[in-house]
């Protein structure tokens, strides 16, 4: 599943491409003082679009309808588009941020970028990264097994591994291959230099027919079973934090029976800048595990701790310097998976299962205020800058 600006982003940018820009049609008036592009130049360059071969990304086809909009009808002229309307909106944008560049100048940029991209499409270079392609869903979790260790890797570097709703239910799917495969202790862990960066807010992009009503209640069944797995899971859970944490990737971690930093995460849970209240369970595991005011600051406040300030709150069971953590703490997890599984879970089982029930009823009631959350004001709001590029934690 995609997110919600992306998939929007995808419908438009593909009806882009199929007609000119799905704006009128090219009966231009361009005269005015000598130009290096000509209107031919120009014709054809939009006629070139349709034929490239390869798709050039969502930004690239977003440059591409600001500059024909400001080089066939000038500088953005028409009423900001609500900020529920997220097509429109990027659109506009994108066009509003050419300011007053003038039309010649818009219509050159034109010719020159669809030039560069027929160049590109014609010798693809397979060395080159490629950026805008998407990676297939499956790709975006990586689960491997070894030395009696069931690893869960986050996989989307690229955007600090945000979680779509894809990679919520392949990580439900793996915890559940994992309470029954013959590994004794599951890790879960991020690629690249973040953990993760919480819930992908694109996600909350994509309305369905039943409006936000409907993605409200969709997304609280979908939190709900997600934060489940974790509270029912039966073996050692770890959790290997390679980078900063945000949101739900940091809640969770108080279902977690050890938790292993490196010196360089971070762990912010920004509710109230989003328009959210707390989740996986936090509202309950944080205040027991830290205290309520501590609780309270990271929760309500969204203090971020360093990772020294989440060991010394009990979050984090050990932080470890960065340039050593792989290794150490691999090693590790290597020791104690030759402990004796049973045991292991036994020994899990009696910690946990006394508040199993209570987690339970959390979570649901979590689930439930969120599910109102989702439709406020302030929470749209805060998704709407964040998804405008005005806005980031
Ligand atoms: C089913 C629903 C369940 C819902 C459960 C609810 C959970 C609540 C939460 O998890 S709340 C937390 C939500 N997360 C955020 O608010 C983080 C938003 N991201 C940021 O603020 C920043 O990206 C950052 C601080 C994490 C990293 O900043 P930095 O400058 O280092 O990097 P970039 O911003 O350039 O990020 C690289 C690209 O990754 C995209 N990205 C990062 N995080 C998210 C995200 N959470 N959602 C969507 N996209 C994200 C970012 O947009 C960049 O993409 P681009 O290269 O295409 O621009």
């Amino acid at each position: 599943m995609a997110g919600l600006a992306g998939r929007l982003a995808r419908r438009w940018c593909s009806g882009l491409l199929r007609s000119p820009l799905q704006v009128p049609a090219l009966g231009l008036h361009m005269g005015g003082p000598a130009m290096r592009t000509s209107q031919k130049d120009f014709n054809n360059a939009v006629n070139q679009v349709k034929l490239l071969k390869e798709d050039p990304g969502n930004e690239v086809k977003l440059k591409l309808y600001a500059l024909y909009k400001q080089a066939t009808e000038g500088p953005c002229n028409v009423p900001k588009p609500g900020v529920l309307d997220f097509i429109n909106k990027t659109k506009w944008d994108a066009w509003n941020a050419l300011g007053s560049l003038s039309k010649e100048a818009a219509r050159q940029n034109y010719v020159d970028l669809v030039s560069r991209l027929s160049a590109s499409s014609e010798s693809p270079s397979p060395e080159a990264p490629a950026a805008d392609r998407k990676q297939p869903e499956s790709d975006t979790l990586v689960v491997t097994s070894e030395d009696g260790i069931t690893t869960i890797r986050l996989n989307r570097p690229t955007k600090k591994n945000a979680l779509t709703n894809q990679m919520y239910h392949d990580i439900m799917a793996a915890l559940q291959a994992a309470s029954k495969d013959e590994s004794v202790i599951t890790v879960l862990t991020g690629s690249g230099d973040y953990y993760c960066s919480g819930n992908d807010l694109t996600n909350f992009a994509s309305v369905p027919p039943g409006g936000l009503e409907e993605m409200a209640r969709r997304g609280a069944v979908l939190l709900r079973d997600f934060v489940n797995c974790f509270i029912d899971f039966p073996k050692p859970l770890v959790a290997v934090v390679n980078g900063p944490a945000v949101g739900i990737s940091v809640t969770v971690l108080g279902l977690f029976d050890v938790v292993y930093a490196t010196d360089r995460a971070t762990f912010h849970t920004p509710f109230s800048h989003l328009g959210q209240s707390p989740e996986g369970c936090s509202s309950y595991t944080f205040p027991k595990i830290m205290g309520s005011s501590k609780a309270a600051e990271m929760l309500i406040f969204g203090k971020k701790l360093t990772a020294q300030e989440a060991c010394a709150q009990g979050l984090v069971t050990e932080v470890f310097p960065d340039g050593t953590f792989q290794k150490e703490v691999w090693a590790r997890l290597k020791a104690y998976s030759k402990l004796p599984p049973n045991t292991m879970r036994i020994s899990k089982q009696i910690i946990r299962n006394r508040e199993r029930e209570t987690l339970h009823t959390v979570n649901a009631e979590e689930c439930r205020v969120l599910r109102e959350r989702w439709q406020s004001d302030e929470c749209m709001n805060a998704i709407a800058s964040f998804l405008s590029r005005k806005a980031k934690l």
